[in-house]
């Protein structure tokens, strides 16, 4: 059964769908072929040579690199791309907490040549997902929000499956039957579906809404090859020796060096061991967690398991512990120990802590309990000798 007429794309309409193999992510490359204005939706790092030399290729002038959402799963080109190619502004939604050249609001629109692509929030998958629509096109852009008979995990970021099933019936399933949809990803090697399809053959947006609910809950995926981790950013006050310390742990993205203006967009490491406990306080390479509604974290050795928050949480002593231990290999250690921000509560001096300034901090604190305790201590021992002498030389 075929639904209805096709849409055709107009004659000045560019449209490139390319794969990136490692996160299963889709990039869409449109252009205006008379004016040669161009967009980028959804760019990988690792691909971004690829994209530009197809652009350069085709002399397009790339005018904005638009994200659908902050992905999980890889990190965003946007930023080497604006390298690559000035003048590109990075686009993202507002809701999505990042920093973008532009961020966008409801029905906010981008414009490249004669096209025109219409933002419309679909949250649900996160809270800033979007699904671009260019109407004469008939076409639209879902992101993670709607995957071919499929859709957005809700288990981890941001994800509430009640805000994603009426993102998709309202948003997504109103427009016109033959609308082509794109989606951000797709693990079976399936490229494109439509409205009508999705409308009669997805396997959970066609289910009533507890049905879906009760589905998204149980779904158990593994978590993507790829993953980005969650921010951390506490503050705890300790003592080391006589000197309290406000430790600031903050989970640095790479990427806001390279990447300033989409700064929370992504980090990613490859995490092929997610399953593996961290019993050892030296077993834990990777500093850092994920978190996930309905499972545990795996947290690592300085890290407790909060169950409100359902976050694994720095423990300050433990961390502290946990990069001393480290010191049979102090690059190693000086490596992990960069990755946090401590800050002395005196003096407000930011300081990346290395070994030395462990051993330093250490010292300090040593030298404080020789300056302090031992003329105390003297001083006692003095006090017990006279008494003692005085009553000696009574009798
Ligand atoms: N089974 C997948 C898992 C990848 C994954 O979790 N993908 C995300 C989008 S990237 S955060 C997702 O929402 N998936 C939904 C789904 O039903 O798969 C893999 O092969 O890696």
């Amino acid at each position: 059964m075929v639904c209805c007429e096709e849409h055709q794309f107009t004659n000045n309409f560019f449209f490139r769908q390319l794969f990136d193999r490692d996160s299963c992510t889709y990039t869409y490359i449109l252009a205006d072929t008379n004016s040669k204005e161009a967009i980028i939706i959804d760019p990988v790092l690792e691909l971004v040579e690829r994209d530009v030399s197809l652009i350069k290729e085709l002399k397009l002038n790339l005018l904005y690199c638009m994200n659908t959402h902050m992905h999980a799963d890889h990190i965003t080109g946007t930023g080497k791309l604006k390298e690559l190619l000035p003048g590109c502004k990075s686009v993202i939604s507002r809701c999505s907490g990042a920093n973008a050249d532009i961020v966008l609001d409801p029905n906010d629109r981008i414009k490249f040549g004669k096209h025109e692509l219409i933002a419309r929030p679909t949250p649900g998958h996160t809270n800033g997902c979007m699904t671009y629509i260019l109407h004469e096109q008939g076409i639209a852009f879902t992101g993670d929000t709607l995957l071919i008979r499929g859709c957005g995990r809700t288990d981890f970021q941001e994800g509430n499956p009640e805000t994603l099933y009426n993102s998709v019936h309202n948003e997504i399933f109103s427009l016109p039957d033959n609308f082509k949809l794109f989606p951000a990803h797709d693990y079976k090697g399936q490229t494109v579906t439509s409205v009508w399809e999705e409308k009669l053959y997805n396997l959970r947006l066609t289910k009533s809404l507890t049905e879906f609910i009760h589905i998204m809950n149980n779904l158990n995926l593994p978590y993507p090859k790829k993953m980005v981790d969650m921010e951390i950013d506490r503050e705890a006050v300790i003592s080391i020796g006589n000197i309290n310390f406000t430790i600031k742990v903050v989970i640095k993205y790479p990427e806001m060096s390279s990447n300033p203006n989409l700064t929370t967009t992504v980090n990613v490491r490859n995490r092929p061991t997610i399953s593996k406990k961290c019993n050892d306080l030296l077993d834990c390479n990777d500093i850092r967690m994920i978190c996930s509604k309905t499972k545990q974290c795996q947290c690592a050795s300085f890290h407790t398991w909060n169950n409100e928050t359902t976050q694994c949480i720095v423990d300050v002593k433990k961390l502290l512990l946990w990069i001393r231990k480290s010191s049979s290999n102090e690059e190693e250690t000086v490596k992990r120990a960069s990755d946090f921000i401590v800050k002395q509560t005196e003096t407000h001096t930011i300081l990346i802590p290395t070994w030395n300034d462990f051993q330093e901090i250490k010292e300090n604190g040593t030298q404080q309990v020789c300056i302090i305790v031992l003329p105390i201590l003297f001083g006692i021992i003095l006090f017990l000798y006279l008494v003692y002498y005085c009553l000696a030389n009574k009798h």
